[in-house]
């Protein structure tokens, strides 16, 4: 079945939802420049709020951009995260996959098929759009990409398609990419770093029918 990740989640009605649809992970963003960030006492009012992954719930999916050891560790003292998802480098990713032990993911930014990793030290990639100049943040642009790029090619690692995906759209990505599993976040909102309860229900639907 299609793996499902709802990012930027910031209330307890919407990890319920989440939940209930049993998607498979949703995304805690610890940027403070995103409309979606939320605080790690927050994220462990909202982690608090449903199921554990252990007991059946969504895995808690926390994004660092650029963040020292120190952030990921004040964050993890906080909030029980199950992955880790880093805008940096492979190397940095690399290192704190090993210093904090937990399944980490480095996100992708792809204008082209060189831009695809061929080998991973990392446990899994999110293939998002490129950045731009301007970018005031590296993900949750509502950007999408190329998806033809990924269909033949033969990933290193776990990995899901992000950017700029919606219910409209998620069919025929899906198609196109071959993907395994699809991240969304902006195109779930009503306003930025509001979620639509009706959209997230649409998406997955959209996702797991095929309709
Ligand atoms: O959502 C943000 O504002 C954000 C800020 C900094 C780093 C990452 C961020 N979001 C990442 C995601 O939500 C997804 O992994 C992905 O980029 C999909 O976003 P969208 O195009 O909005 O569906």
């Amino acid at each position: 079945m299609t793996g499902i990740k709802i990012c930027g989640v910031r209330d307890v009605a919407t990890m319920q939802v989440c939940a209930d649809l049993h998607v498979d992970w949703v995304g805690f963003v610890f940027y403070q420049a995103s409309p979606r960030y939320v605080q790690p006492e927050q994220a462990r009012v909202l982690n608090d709020s449903t199921l554990s992954y252990r007991d059946g719930g969504p895995e808690r999916v926390g994004l660092f951009v650029k963040a020292d050891d120190e952030t990921i560790e004040r964050t993890l003292q906080s909030v029980p995260l199950d992955i880790l998802q880093i805008y940096d480098t492979e190397e940095r990713a690399t290192t704190i996959k090993n210093r904090f032990g937990l399944p980490t993911w480095l996100a992708r930014g792809v204008a082209s098929s060189s831009d695809l990793p061929a080998s991973a030290e990392v446990n899994g990639y999110v293939i998002e759009a490129p950045h731009k100049k301007g970018d005031d943040r590296p993900g949750g642009l509502g950007r999408t990409f190329d998806w033809t790029l990924t269909k033949e090619w033969s990933a290193p690692a776990f990995w899901m398609l992000a950017g700029g995906l919606n219910p409209f759209n998620v069919r025929e990505a899906l198609n196109a990419s071959g993907a395994p599993a699809v991240d969304v976040s902006s195109g779930v909102e009503d306003s930025p770093g509001h979620k639509s309860h009706d959209l997230i229900k649409k998406f997955v639907e959209k996702v797991r029918l095929g309709g």
